[in-house]
């Protein structure tokens, strides 16, 4: 028998162990179960009890792990995992908001198990309905895993700040996106390249397009500003635009414009609302949060009586993201609740995040223009009617054969912009892709000063 059964782990207290069950065994799952059994000494003597990991469901009887699975319980179903009478916590690493990760956390809630999960898209999207169950079976929904893989997040947000207004939250939340645009500038890879190496790696979701649209971050902001505005934000309502536009011409300006190309969320309060939004971002380089490079997370926290803070850490891969998963399986053995949204569920709505049109930023814009006298005066009068003021702009000479196969010339323009409002910007842009001068689309980066 493997080191998987009740008698297999250490702990050393004497105590009755606490038996897990875990549904889905990929980076995560296995990667729990590694860290279980490498740290039980540590785990044991810091959760009270042994932790043992009893049953397990996943897809593959067959495929090689690294982890022995001799003496643990077997569900093909892992839907079982709710009712099975060896297991006193459910803990889900299969992932997505809807199908039988829904149905299991559901499940196990309902017959009064404690679950614990990393995974973000069923937080954020159905967090409101799980905290009221979770509430009404008195048993705790844990997920720090599922925020910025190993950086305590979650915990940070909800319990070390829980005494003060928070104004702002948000961060680099995504490792793979990270990962990509810090190799692309670095050494010039392709983004095919990279992503395939962060998917080897287990940064990556099932389905990568869920990180590099962006989507993955907006869960996890979604989740942050819930937490640290007191109520569930409306994920549907979070502004989303991933990074697939970011072109290495982008990342070779911003560098000579002073800043770093990032994915951002960014959460604010604001008088008239909430403003919860993802999307790159040109971040100056001397910021502390444009030096987090690769798979690295930072989580930005700002609140009335702490100021600001930021946390660093690795935001995806095994190691990190089954540390989460398994502190908060050490505050379960420990007994230690605390309601999923930092509060009581009764009288808790949910809150629809502002619209875009509010946003109110300074703006890069890269334009491919045919290299033809009063081009740019034809771009700026656009920004002049719809009261956009310009700080700088960067004109590169024509380069040997830059005509992309057309007949005339072109060139790259880019210009930047004061603060000015998003409406007025959305606008103008529109008129300045259909100028004649202009080829294709042009680009829209916001910049966060800080
Ligand atoms: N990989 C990472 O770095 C991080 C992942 N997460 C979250 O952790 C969760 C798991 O992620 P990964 O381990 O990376 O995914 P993965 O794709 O490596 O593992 C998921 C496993 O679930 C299994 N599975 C699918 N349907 C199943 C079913 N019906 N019954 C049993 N098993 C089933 C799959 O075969 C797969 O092995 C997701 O919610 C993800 O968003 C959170 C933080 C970091
Ligand atoms: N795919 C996610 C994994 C962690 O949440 C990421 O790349 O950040
Ligand atoms: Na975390």
């Amino acid at each position: 028998m493997g080191t998987g059964g009740t008698g297999g782990q250490a702990g050393g207290t004497g105590a009755a162990p606490l038996r897990i069950g875990i549904a889905g065994l990929g980076t995560v799952g296995a990667g729990l179960v590694k860290l279980l059994r490498g740290n039980a000494a540590i785990v044991g003597a810091r959760a009270g009890r042994p932790v043992v990991v009893t049953s397990v469901a996943a897809r593959d009887r067959t495929r090689d792990r690294g982890i022995d699975l001799d003496g643990v319980t077997w569900h093909d179903d892992a839907l079982a995992l709710a009712h099975d009478p060896d297991v006193d916590v459910v803990v889900e690493l299969i992932g997505g908001a809807e199908g039988i990760a829904r149905r299991l956390v559901t499940e196990a809630l309902r017959a009064g198990r404690p679950v614990v999960t990393a995974n973000k898209a069923l937080i954020a999207v159905h967090g409101a309905e799980l905290a009221a169950l979770a509430e009404q079976a008195g048993v705790p929904l844990m997920f720090e895993a599922a925020v910025a893989g190993g950086i305590p997040a979650i915990k940070t947000v909800r319990e070390g700040l829980a005494a003060d207004r928070l104004n702002r939250v948000g961060g680099i939340l995504n490792g793979t996106c990270n990962y990509i645009m810090t190799a692309m500038r670095e050494s010039g890879r392709a983004f095919a390249d990279v992503l395939a190496e962060a998917q080897a790696l287990g940064y990556a979701e099932a389905d990568p397009s869920t990180d590099v649209d962006g989507i993955d971050a907006a869960h996890k902001l979604a989740i942050l500003a819930g937490l640290a505005f007191g109520r569930p934000v409306a994920f549907s309502s979070v502004h989303v635009e991933g990074i697939r536009g970011i072109d290495a011409l982008d990342l070779a300006f911003a560098q000579t414009l002073g800043y770093r190309i990032k994915l951002l969320g960014l959460a604010r309060r604001r008088e008239d609302g909430i403003e919860a939004r993802v999307h790159p971002c040109l971040v100056p380089e001397k910021m502390p949060i444009a030096q987090v490079d690769g798979v690295f997370n930072a989580v930005l926290v700002e609140g009335a009586f702490v100021g600001r803070l930021m946390l660093e850490g690795r935001g995806a891969g095994e190691g990190p993201t089954a540390t989460a998963v398994a502190a908060d399986l050490i505050d379960i053995a420990r007994g230690n609740a605390v309601p999923v949204w930092g509060r009581s569920t009764d009288g808790l709505t949910q809150v629809e995040a502002l619209p875009r049109t509010a946003f109110h930023e300074e703006y890069y814009l890269r334009l491919q223009v045919h290299d033809r006298p009063g081009v740019i005066a034809d771009v700026t009068a656009v920004l002049r009617d719809h009261g956009v003021s310009l700080r700088s702009m960067l004109q590169h000479g024509r380069a040997a054969d830059d005509s992309g196969g057309a007949d005339e010339p072109s060139v790259p323009l880019v210009l930047v912009t004061h603060r000015t409002q998003e409406s007025a910007m959305m606008a103008a842009l529109a008129r300045i892709a259909a100028l004649p001068a202009v080829i294709g689309e042009p680009a829209m980066i916001r910049i966060e000063a800080g």
